[in-house]
């Protein structure tokens, strides 16, 4: 690998779909914050990348937590927001071409082989990839809900449709260049792909597994402590201890 690697790991959110009594990245998960599950996973699957973490400006618990080496920069007021203000803040040590790895803090059950597949198949790509699911229900589009029941218009091609996850791989240049022309421009951006597509780019989809979770409910946490059980009891190198 020529070109270094940075985790950067949007964590400024505050979690309102979790309605918990704090921000979910430091809700309790096998023993540790959701967050310290996340970050302890990223550094042992990449021990050599660049760490950085946007955090929310009033954030009271990050002195708490273990840091696992990641470097805390001040997030935004949405998602992307948070992602450019990370890729500002490591503007004079990146190099252009070097790889950024956007992980939501939300995604502790990532697993490192899905990690170390992502960089082998995008290692020698000129713009990068996100992992992703495809999708494998019958998929329905519907119409305005009416009567307080949605109804059916028409079926969607599954062939096709992918479910985004992350980490999500770019590169530095054109990550950061992308994001702030897409930003200006007012263009809904919902992960790092879409501001790589919005500019013009064909992000590559690499498939990854299904346990990779983003914990968004409330019962997610309880998918997420089975999912890390899991793996804890199948791979010990699975950001175990
Ligand atoms: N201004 C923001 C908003 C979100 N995030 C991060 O982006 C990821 C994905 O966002 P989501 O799951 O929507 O998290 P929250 O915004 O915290 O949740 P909610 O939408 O339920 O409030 C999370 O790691 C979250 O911390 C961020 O860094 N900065
Ligand atoms: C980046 C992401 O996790 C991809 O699935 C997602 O877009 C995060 O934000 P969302 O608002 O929960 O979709």
């Amino acid at each position: 690998m020529s070109n270094k690697l940075w985790w950067l790991v949007p964590a400024a959110g505050v979690g309102s779909r979790m309605q918990a009594d704090r921000p979910k990245q430091y809700l309790p998960l096998m023993g540790k914050t959701i967050l310290e599950q996340t970050l302890q996973r990223l550094s042992q699957a990449c021990p050599e990348a660049g760490r950085v973490i946007c955090l929310n400006p009033d954030d009271p618990y990050w002195p708490e937590v273990e840091h696992y080496g990641f470097q805390p920069v001040v997030g935004g007021q949405e998602r992307c927001d948070s992602v450019l203000n990370g890729l500002k803040a490591i503007a004079d040590q990146a190099q252009p071409d070097d790889w950024i790895l956007v992980h939501d803090v939300a995604r502790p059950c990532v697993r490192s082989s899905d990690i170390h597949n992502l960089i082998q198949q995008l290692k020698s790509d000129a713009v990068g990839g996100i992992l992703a699911l495809p999708v494998a229900d019958t998929m329905k589009r519907a119409t305005p809900i009416k009567n307080g029941l949605a109804e059916i218009d028409h079926t969607v091609d599954r062939q096709q449709l992918w479910h985004a996850l992350t980490p999500q791989m770019f590169r530095y240049h054109k990550l950061r260049d992308s994001l702030e022309r897409a930003l200006a421009a007012q263009a809904t951006i919902t992960d790092e792909a879409s501001a790589l597509e919005w500019a013009g780019f064909t992000p590559k989809l690499v498939a990854g597994q299904r346990d990779n979770i983003k914990v968004t409910q409330p019962d997610d946490l309880y998918f997420a402590a089975l999912f890390l059980s899991h793996q804890h009891s199948t791979d010990p190198h699975n950001g175990n201890d």
